[in-house]
């Protein structure tokens, strides 16, 4: 057995032989110096992570697991990004950003203008992407069985064009949900071609997950920062960071209170990634009056107003329920 897979087993092993009492909660039987062990908290067994795999999320709050998407279904995906830029196709709700340093230069062409499509749940072609069977079995490992596509995104990283406005500054995505338990929200990233340090790849800080959701803000860059590109306040560049380098048809699927970003992209190519968001179904919505979300809920808000052509009534809660789709099991909560 590896130690791994040994580490595991003795964690579980010691567990079960706690009192129920013990394993519940703290009282006063307990002293000082025991601490319970954890159940595996992030993740469940349906027979597809390896232990080592478990522990590794468990630990680090992302899993990268190689060649999950065939060539064919990304030739598809860029198909339909490529006509979606030629305005062949229109597709409802959907959100084609701009890169800041694009979007104020009046001499791009239009196909290498775009650097994020967001909220192609209407597009089936894309939306293919959410459905595939062997996406949705990993998936499954973190939410459970009844699975909801919350947030899509076609990303097409732009070389950089000198302002270093095509880094993510460094965030959890869970500033951007009103939904809980953060737990049972992973997401899931899957390089259309492959990315490594020069292209701007997906940079982590491990074991994250395992803080809370911290506040966000605008990093004072230079160049500027694109629309609601939040950061982590007061960002550590010293922290320990892995560069997740991948080829094309890798996946990563990681939590949302893990602290990611990318590099700017130092190359002339457009970098693309395709991900989704999944939660659990019988998540629930949350009020994000008084917390650190209050800012982006505003931003959202904002926006949503004008792009849905609504008053300004629309909640934050509301632009989650209605580009959410079921994707597996039954619709609860979400
Ligand atoms: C887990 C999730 C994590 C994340 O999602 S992080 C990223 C979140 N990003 C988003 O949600 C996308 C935000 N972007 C958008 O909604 C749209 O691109 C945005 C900003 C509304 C602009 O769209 P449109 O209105 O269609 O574009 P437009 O060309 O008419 O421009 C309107 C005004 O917005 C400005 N703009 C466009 N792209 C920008 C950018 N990237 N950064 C900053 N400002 C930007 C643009 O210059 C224009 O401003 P002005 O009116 O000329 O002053
Ligand atoms: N002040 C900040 N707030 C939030 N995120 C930041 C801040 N400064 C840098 N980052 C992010 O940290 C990550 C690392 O950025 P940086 O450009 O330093 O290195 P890199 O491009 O990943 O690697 P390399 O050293 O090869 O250039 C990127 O995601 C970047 O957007
Ligand atoms: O593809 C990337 O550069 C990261 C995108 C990201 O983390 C996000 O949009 O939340
Ligand atoms: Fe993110
Ligand atoms: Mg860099």
């Amino acid at each position: 057995m590896s130690r791994a897979a040994e580490r595991l087993k003795l964690l579980i092993n010691h567990l079960d032989r706690q009192p129920a009492a013990i394993r519940a909660a703290p009282t006063s039987l307990q002293t000082h110096s025991y601490s319970p062990p954890q159940r595996l908290r992030y993740s469940f067994d349906n027979d597809l992570l390896t232990p080592e795999q478990r522990l590794f999320y468990e630990e680090n709050g992302f899993i990268l697991i190689k060649n999950l998407v065939s060539d064919k279904d990304i030739e598809s995906f860029r198909k339909e990004f490529e006509r979606i830029c030629r305005r062949e196709v229109e597709v409802p709700g959907l959100v084609v950003m701009r890169d800041l340093a694009i979007a104020k230069s009046e001499f791009v062409a239009d196909q290498k203008a775009v650097s994020k499509l967001q909220d192609f749940q209407e597009d089936p072609e894309l939306f293919q992407y959410c459905t595939l069977p062997q996406i949705l079995k990993y998936v499954e490992c973190f939410t459970g069985p009844n699975i909801m596509a919350m947030h899509t995104m076609l990303i097409n990283k732009p070389p950089d064009a000198g302002k270093k406005t095509s880094r993510h500054p460094m965030h959890q995505d869970l500033h951007y949900f009103p939904f809980r338990p953060a737990d049972r929200i992973v997401c899931s990233w899957t390089a259309m071609e492959k990315v490594n340090r020069q292209n701007g790849c997906l940079v982590v800080l491990p074991g994250t997950h395992t803080g809370t959701l911290q506040e966000h803000d605008y990093p004072e860059w230079e160049g500027g920062v694109n629309k609601m590109y939040h950061g982590v306040r007061g960002y550590d560049p010293k922290h320990p960071r892995v560069h997740l380098e991948m080829e094309k048809g890798d996946t990563v699927f990681f939590h949302p209170l893990l602290i990611h970003g990318s590099g700017m992209n130092q190359t002339q190519g457009f970098r693309k990634a395709i991900s989704c968001h999944y939660a659990s179904a019988d998540c629930y919505y949350i009020d994000v009056k008084g917390t650190t979300q209050e800012n982006i809920e505003k931003e959202v808000q904002d926006i949503a107003a004008k792009k849905y052509a609504l008053d300004d009534n629309i909640t934050f809660k509301d632009t989650w329920a209605f580009r959410g789709r079921l994707v597996q099991g039954e619709r609860i909560s979400l």
